[in-house]
């Protein structure tokens, strides 16, 4: 299976429509691939706060459009990271969209741990309530975001519902670039799966964003790591390799799901 990550440059002059249409001939130019994924919040920018109120969009608003369009055109499975979604009925979320190869939406994910504790999307974003898995002919994907990846306990529920490719859109800083690695490289490890990290690159909101997507192996092997710029990272992987590492090293079969109380002395 051949997988993209297209390391997206956000800035704040260039503007979103501007970034659609740089983002959806990028992915276009994939054909070949079997799955292409895209950083968080890339068309309004993960740290520019003020853009989200007057740019959240629908489920079937110009960037779904554009990557649904794109997707067909590559004839690819698209992850195409996440918008700041408007729901005419409740707050904004940072909501993952999933195409597949016909560009047909089959799944969204909202973000179930807000960054930023008293700022951004923590006080600005409703918290999304289900765990996201997605069948493919690939193997099973399963969806989180950004600061998700610092909270095992929902990598454990995915693995659970099947999960054996985890694709993490991010925006994640520069300042901490190695807690980005070292998490998405334990989280791989320890559901042995495949991780597809598709980070952000420049600075937008005044973030300087860490770049260095990654794509971590069942064994937690690192593949593939881009650099800080704008890239696209490509990858040959084997989804058989999640099977393989879990019945080698079967290390699962021995989890403790009833943790026993700690004893009082
Ligand atoms: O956890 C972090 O350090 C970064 C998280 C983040 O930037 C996000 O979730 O948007």
């Amino acid at each position: 299976m051949r997988a993209s990550l297209i390391q997206l440059s956000v800035s704040d002059t260039e503007s979103p429509d501007e970034r659609r249409a740089r983002a959806s001939a990028l992915v276009r130019g994939r054909t070949g691939d079997d799955l292409v994924v895209l950083p968080e919040l890339w068309p309004l920018g993960g740290f520019a706060y003020g853009a989200w109120s007057s740019g959240a969009e629908p489920l079937d608003g110009p960037t779904a459009e554009a990557m649904s369009a794109a997707a067909r055109a590559a004839g690819v499975w698209l992850h195409a990271g996440s918008i700041v979604e408007r729901d005419p009925d409740g707050p904004m979320y940072n909501t993952s969209l999933l195409f597949d190869p016909a560009g047909e939406l089959r799944r969204t994910y909202r973000k179930i741990h807000r960054f930023g504790f008293d700022s951004g999307e923590a006080v600005a974003m409703g918290a999304g309530q289900e765990i996201v898995t997605a069948p493919t002919e690939h193997g099973t994907l399963g969806l989180a975001t950004c600061y998700d990846l610092r909270f095992p306990e929902l990598f454990r529920a995915l693995l659970d519902a099947g999960a054996e490719i985890l694709t993490i859109p991010a925006a994640w800083p520069a300042r901490r670039a190695a807690h980005w690695t070292l998490l998405a490289r334990a989280r791989a490890l320890e559901e042995q799966a495949y991780v597809l990290a598709c980070n952000t690159a420049g600075t937008h909101g005044g973030v300087e964003q860490a770049g260095r997507s990654l794509v971590v192996d069942p064994w937690g092997e690192v593949v593939a790591e881009a650099g800080t710029g704008e890239e696209v990272l490509t990858v040959e992987i084997d989804p058989a390799a999640v099977a393989k590492a879990r019945a080698d090293f079967p290390v699962l079969r021995d989890r403790l799901l009833g943790i026993p109380a700690p004893v009082r002395r």
